[in-house]
């Protein structure tokens, strides 16, 4: 019986492969890897995240959950593909592509002025008393910094830096207000801003320096 702790070689390998440095060769964009009920297991992985941060189980019901969780962890570690294939990360039709380690967002619009998205951090996000952690306010700017770098660029960006002023309180469970734009590139460098609001109040703000990747560079 599995311990529930994937490795990596139990993670299937496919043969063709697009890998070519950085991330990949072409960004994978889908709307089919997983099935027509990703979206919905994606869900319920972030429903079991948010409760997990709250969760007090009494031993008896710990017991009970250890024993489904591990049943859950050898039927997901029998499904484990490689990273160039997984739907994570490609869904472009659910929040933040399908990727679950993400805050969900959902890009509005993609313009000359950058990327507008909502994002809602959840109980899973929890810094402190209702507040989001800093932490994943920077990793909700990361990829939404990546995406506005990588569509100002046209190619494949990794942050060189990332700071973050924390204006006002995150709160969670509110759709907020993102946006990130390119502010300057130069050569390989894209120089890229951000900001979330909740409603006019601004919450953080985003400088960051992104850098498109030579071919073949890892
Ligand atoms: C559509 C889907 C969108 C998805 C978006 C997802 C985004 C997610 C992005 C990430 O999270 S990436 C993971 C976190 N980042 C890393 O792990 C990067 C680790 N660092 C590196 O790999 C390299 O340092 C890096 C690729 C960033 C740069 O190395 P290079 O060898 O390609 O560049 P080089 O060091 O020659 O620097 C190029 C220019 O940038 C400048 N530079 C590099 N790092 C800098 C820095 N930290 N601060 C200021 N300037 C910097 C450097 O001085 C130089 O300036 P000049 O061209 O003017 O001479």
């Amino acid at each position: 019986m599995s311990d529930g702790a994937s490795s990596p070689e139990t993670t299937t390998e496919i043969e063709e492969d697009p890998h070519e440095g950085g991330f990949r060769a072409h960004t994978a964009i889908t709307t089919e890897r997983g099935g027509p009920r990703y979206g919905e297991f994606s869900e319920q992985v972030r429903a079991l995240m948010d409760n997990v941060r709250y969760a007090c189980p009494p031993p008896e019901v710990a017991d009970e959950l250890i024993e489904q969780l591990a049943a859950i962890n050898e039927k997901l570690d029998a499904t484990r593909i490689d990273e160039w294939h997984s739907p994570s990360g490609t869904r472009i039709d659910l929040p933040a592509r399908g990727n679950i380690t993400l805050p969900p967002f959902e890009v509005t619009d993609v313009n000359d002025d950058g990327v507008f998205a909502t994002v809602t951090f959840r109980d899973f996000h929890l810094g402190g008393n209702k507040a989001a952690h800093g932490g994943h306010v920077a990793v909700a700017f990361d990829d939404l910094g990546g995406y506005a770098s990588a569509v100002a660029i046209q190619g494949v960006c990794r942050t060189a830096y990332l700071t973050v002023q924390y204006r006002s309180i995150t709160p969670l469970n509110t759709p907020l207000q993102a946006h990130t734009w390119a502010d300057r590139v130069d050569g390989r460098k894209v120089f890229t801003k951000g900001a979330i609001y909740d409603g006019d109040r601004l919450c953080a703000e985003m400088d960051a320096l992104f850098i498109k990747l030579n071919p073949g560079q890892q």
